[in-house]
């Protein structure tokens, strides 16, 4: 789907705004939880907005050859065993999208060694994402399918019925090509964005930031382009969630971004569809440099801060109760003009 994207509804937002400021409390009190909601009749189209009721964290999992650089504090099977662990309802998102009502799928785009899984999993699987610092990670047609794949993905999702999407990450090693991403957007390098993703050492930072800075040395020029950039910095599995956004935004679905995965993929959205962040909330703040540094040229502000670094869409699922007080306070707090 090729559309514009076109913005979430301004006068509804001004509708929300209005309303909010009749209520009964002193003009603004409710801070960010009133912008929150005005977003969301915006994006909903409706004021006040409806409860959310069908909120789907779908969750991309792939494996990254970069991760044979000694980049992770973990081994690359570590992200079968968690495909596994999604699967069967018990990872840190089944928990936590459990307790708010969020629903959770997988696809593999790219996870290593994954058999006797349901097919509907593994419908866009494809190899593991070559190692960024040394080729490219995806050649142009596998980048165009994976995009493809997550605006299926999105499409499927918004048809059955979602009012908001998240997009879940799994894949050792990849915090390394989504802070090679935002650092090529920003024009950074390896030492401004490389965190401790899954808590690696020292040395493995500065294996990680060397990863990044020779991936970028690599790319070179190339990286100007939005395209090339995904295909030689990213993976199938990065790709594919940046087409769930981009589709999201351009059906009017709002998506609330996760960590710094997400946060990477929202910024490539944006790259790729101008405008599709008018249609995003950042639900946390990750520990990782990359996050608040694609967040903030977003002009997406955290809703919550809670130290977390463990993906999945875990971040992003916490914040789903604070935008549905939005909506509840938009919908249930009477009008000052209206008690006696
Ligand atoms: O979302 C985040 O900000 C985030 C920060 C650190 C780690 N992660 C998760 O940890 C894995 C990547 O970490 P690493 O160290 O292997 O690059 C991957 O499965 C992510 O889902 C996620
Ligand atoms: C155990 C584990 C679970 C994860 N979930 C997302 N990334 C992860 C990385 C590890 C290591």
């Amino acid at each position: 789907m090729t559309n514009p994207v076109t913005a979430p509804d301004p006068s509804l937002r001004a509708a929300a705004h209005a309303r909010s400021d009749a209520q009964a409390k002193p003009l603004g009190a409710l801070g960010r939880l009133e912008t929150l909601g005005a977003w969301l009749a915006a994006c909903q189209g409706v004021n006040p907005p409806a409860p959310l009721t069908d909120v789907r964290v779908v969750v991309f999992a792939g494996d990254h050859g970069v991760a044979a650089r000694g980049v992770s504090a973990y081994p690359t099977a570590v992200t079968l065993a968690m495909v596994h662990g999604i699967l069967d309802g018990h990872a840190g998102i089944s928990a936590l999208a459990r307790s708010v009502g969020a629903t959770v799928s997988l696809y593999d785009l790219g996870v290593d060694g994954l058999t006797g899984v349901p097919d509907e999993v593994t419908r866009f699987h494809v190899h593991p994402a070559r190692p960024i610092s040394d080729e490219d990670a995806l050649t142009a047609d596998e980048l165009q399918a994976a995009l493809a794949a997550g605006d299926q993905i999105a499409a499927e999702a918004i048809a059955d019925g979602a009012q908001l999407l998240i997009a879940g990450d799994l894949g050792i090693g990849n915090t390394t090509p989504s802070a090679a991403l935002v650092a090529a957007t920003l024009g950074l390098r390896g030492g401004d964005v490389a965190g401790s993703g899954t808590g690696v050492d020292a040395a493995g930072l500065a294996r990680k930031a060397d990863a990044i800075n020779a991936a970028l040395d690599r790319v070179g020029d190339r990286a100007a382009d939005p395209l090339q950039r995904l295909a030689a910095l990213g993976s199938a599995d990065i790709a594919a969630a940046t087409g769930f956004m981009m589709g999201a935004a351009r059906r009017g679905i709002p998506v609330v971004v996760d960590g710094l995965i997400a946060s990477a993929e929202a910024l490539m959205a944006e790259e790729l569809a101008p405008g599709a962040s008018a249609w995003m909330v950042a639900g946390h703040a990750s520990t990782e440099p990359g996050c608040a540094l694609a967040q903030r040229r977003l002009h997406l502000a955290p809703i919550l801060d809670l130290e977390m670094r463990l993906g999945e869409g875990t971040g992003a699922v916490l914040a789903v109760p604070i935008l549905e007080a939005s909506g509840a306070a938009l919908r249930d707090i009477a009008a000052l003009a209206d008690l006696s």
